[in-house]
């Protein structure tokens, strides 16, 4: 599969697309009683140091299972049956994350990589104050700081993610869902790590807390300058704070691209399906298209393309070939036989060329 490498687009500015985290080829099976569970199927994919990747996809599509590959948390019956995961420290040669030893996985979560879950009542101590929890971070990480600094950080922490002083001593049922999350967030960050997944970390709040705390990682990104991995099946809300995008569909990666080439273009169909399943913000109201049919069963996909038999674009050829992944766009990778015309046998929809969109 073509690895994409590309340019992050940061604003207004295009900085250069060097990997902090890099998978390839990596596949993860379920081992159930029956056949296996294909969650996630040969993905390739670079997460490039500093930036937002978004990672989106239906419920199901093995966006938690990639990412709990990534960092070392998968449990049986999940199983890596192939490919790679490197870390690449600054400075240093690629470290392969899936051979890490007990202590140096210790070392690597936390210091170079956390974890936001969507539910931060599982990842807080009910009987811990966040202060004591943020204390007790640094002191199991960084010896090297008195209980006076370790104190001073974890207010400084909860007051860069919003959190008042005064609640450095409050357990997580004293605080809102919001700011448990706010909460999680400070813990992920005490260590200062290179790379934070979060996975559904706003999910469960209301819409207002939500954009209040992704505008809130957005700045703290800028000012720490570390990578995020965010996964949400709400793909609109990463078009405002992601630089990249990654869609899963079955397992598979079927698009990647700069956030806003994904908008404006996207490039296959389920991107698009996915797009008009959600209403906009701003702009003309208009029909949603949404997806039909259901994804399919992980233990027995279709044959040829996985998103086929729920595809409006699809011709006969769809049911035979496995697309590839292939750059359609600068910097921008779709796995649909529409971008190759040899095997599609018919024009590209508009709706995936970008024709007459004036890019
Ligand atoms: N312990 C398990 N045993 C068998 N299958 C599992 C197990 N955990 C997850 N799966 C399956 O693996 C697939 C991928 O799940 P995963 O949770 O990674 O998807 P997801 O995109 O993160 O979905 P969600 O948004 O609902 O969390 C799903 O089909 C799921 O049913």
């Amino acid at each position: 599969m073509t690895e994409p490498e590309t340019g992050t687009t940061t604003g207004t500015s295009t900085v250069a697309a060097e990997p902090v985290l890099s998978m390839r080829g990596l596949s993860v099976d379920y081992l159930t009683d029956t056949s296996p569970v294909h969650a996630v199927d040969d993905v390739t994919l670079e997460l490039h140091r500093g930036e937002i990747l978004g990672l989106a996809g239906e419920s199901g599509s093995g966006k938690s299972t990639l990412a709990n590959a990534v960092a070392r948390l998968l449990k049986p019956p999940a199983l890596v049956t192939a490919g790679e995961v490197l870390y690449h420290p600054a400075g240093g040669g690629p470290v392969d994350v899936l051979r890490m030893s007990p202590k140096a996985l210790r070392k690597f979560r936390w210091r170079e990589l956390s974890v936001v879950f969507q539910s931060a009542m599982n990842s807080l101590n009910p009987v811990s104050t966040v202060g004591a929890q943020i204390d007790d971070t640094l002191r199991a990480h960084d010896t090297t700081l008195t209980a006076a600094q370790r104190r001073e950080r974890a207010v400084e922490l909860l007051r860069r993610v919003g959190i008042s002083a005064d609640r450095v001593r409050s357990y997580p049922h004293e605080l809102s869902g919001g700011m448990r999350q706010r909460a999680a967030i400070a813990i992920a960050l005490a260590l200062n790590p290179e790379i934070i997944i979060m996975d559904e970390p706003t999910t469960a709040l209301d819409v207002v807390v939500q954009r209040d705390i992704l505008r809130e990682i957005s700045a703290l990104r800028r000012e720490y300058g570390f990578a995020v991995v965010f996964i949400t099946h709400d793909l609109s809300l990463l078009l405002s704070m992601a630089d990249r995008i990654a869609v899963m569909y079955a397992g598979q990666l079927v698009e990647v691209g700069a956030a806003r080439d994904v908008h404006d273009v996207p490039s296959h169909p389920y991107t698009h399906g996915l797009l008009h399943s959600f209403p906009k913000l701003r702009g003309p109201r208009e029909e949603l298209l949404g997806i039909p049919g259901t994804p399919p069963d992980l233990r027995d996909l279709p044959p040829g393309c996985p998103f086929h038999p729920r595809c409006r674009f699809a011709v006969d050829a769809c049911a035979e070939l496995t697309p590839a992944l292939l750059e359609v766009h600068s910097g921008q990778y779709a796995a649909c036989l529409a971008h190759d015309p040899a095997s599609y046998g018919a024009p590209v929809p508009t709706e995936l060329s970008g024709e007459g969109s004036g890019r």
